[in-house]
């Protein structure tokens, strides 16, 4: 089997008397679409937190691309090529998508641009924050736009180009799909089928119809720990899945 892309070790979080994250541990390979799953509260955004080190893991490592991570701070995380979106969007409101994508590419290129509005004429920002636009299937014609005009499902299209800006080794994503519609959701679940297996992503996200369409692989957390971890096949016909959390309805 290849190397693992991401490979979580015995993770362990405690906030208090509760165990967010309990020994839990999960493996992304190249190219692979992972999705991970787990009823409220499960420990999903908890987990993405320790492997970008915003959240330090009270036990457990975390190796990316071979290299140990779990001491590093997010800045190096992200340098090493880790890039995450959020559950509810960071954007800078006022600014247009294009902008806030331009300025992506810019925290990702360091100090070699002094002043934004400077650096935003310059075609090095404006060309890769164009590609990571067209990437996402944002039209050009809500480049220009401010984000506080911009729908709920094309901020999240945007957030994606943003976290795309300094074309990082591996995706995390946060519930790319909360508070779509069903038509915002479908248009989603093709912007991720159209960068999958160009780059490894961590998938955390309750739409069940985008996660057994889209994944390679499933991980199934409950209480912190993994229960189960296998294809959407394997983990549709898991007694134990289907127990702890699959119900009958949900299972696609
Ligand atoms: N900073 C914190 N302090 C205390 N408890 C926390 C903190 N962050 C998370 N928790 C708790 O840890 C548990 C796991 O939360 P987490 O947000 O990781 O779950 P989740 O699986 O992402 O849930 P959801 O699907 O609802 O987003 C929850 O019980 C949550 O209340």
């Amino acid at each position: 089997m290849a190397e693992p892309v991401l490979s979580v070790q015995h993770l362990v979080k405690r906030f208090g008397g509760l165990t967010a994250t309990d020994d839990l541990s999960i493996e992304v390979l190249p190219g692979e679409l992972h999705a991970l799953i787990g009823p409220n509260g499960a420990g999903k955004t908890t987990a993405i937190g320790q492997i970008m080190g915003e959240i330090a893991p009270d036990s457990g490592r975390i190796l990316f691309m071979g290299a140990e991570i779990t001491r590093l701070s997010t800045p190096a995380r992200v340098r090493r090529g880790l890039s995450r979106t959020f559950q509810i969007t960071q954007l800078l409101e006022d600014d247009t998508a294009e902008d806030n994508v331009a300025l992506a590419v810019q925290a990702h290129a360091g100090h070699s641009f002094r002043f934004w509005r400077d650096a935003f004429r310059d075609a090095r920002l404006r060309g890769p924050a164009r590609a990571a636009l067209e990437r996402v299937g944002l039209p050009e014609a809500r480049w220009g736009l401010a984000v506080a005009d911009l729908s709920h499902g094309e901020r999240k299209q945007l957030e994606l180009a943003v976290a795309l800006a300094g074309e990082p080794r591996m995706l995390l994503l946060d519930e790319p799909m909360a508070g779509l519609g069903a038509s915002e959701s479908l248009r989603m679940t093709e912007v991720l089928r159209g960068l999958k297996g160009r780059i490894p992503i961590l998938l955390v996200e309750h739409d069940m119809d985008a996660v057994f369409s889209l994944a390679d692989r499933i991980s199934v957390l409950v209480y912190g720990h993994c229960i189960a971890s296998g294809t959407p096949e394997t983990i549709r016909h898991d007694p134990t899945v289907r127990a702890a959390y699959l119900s009958e309805e949900e299972a696609v």
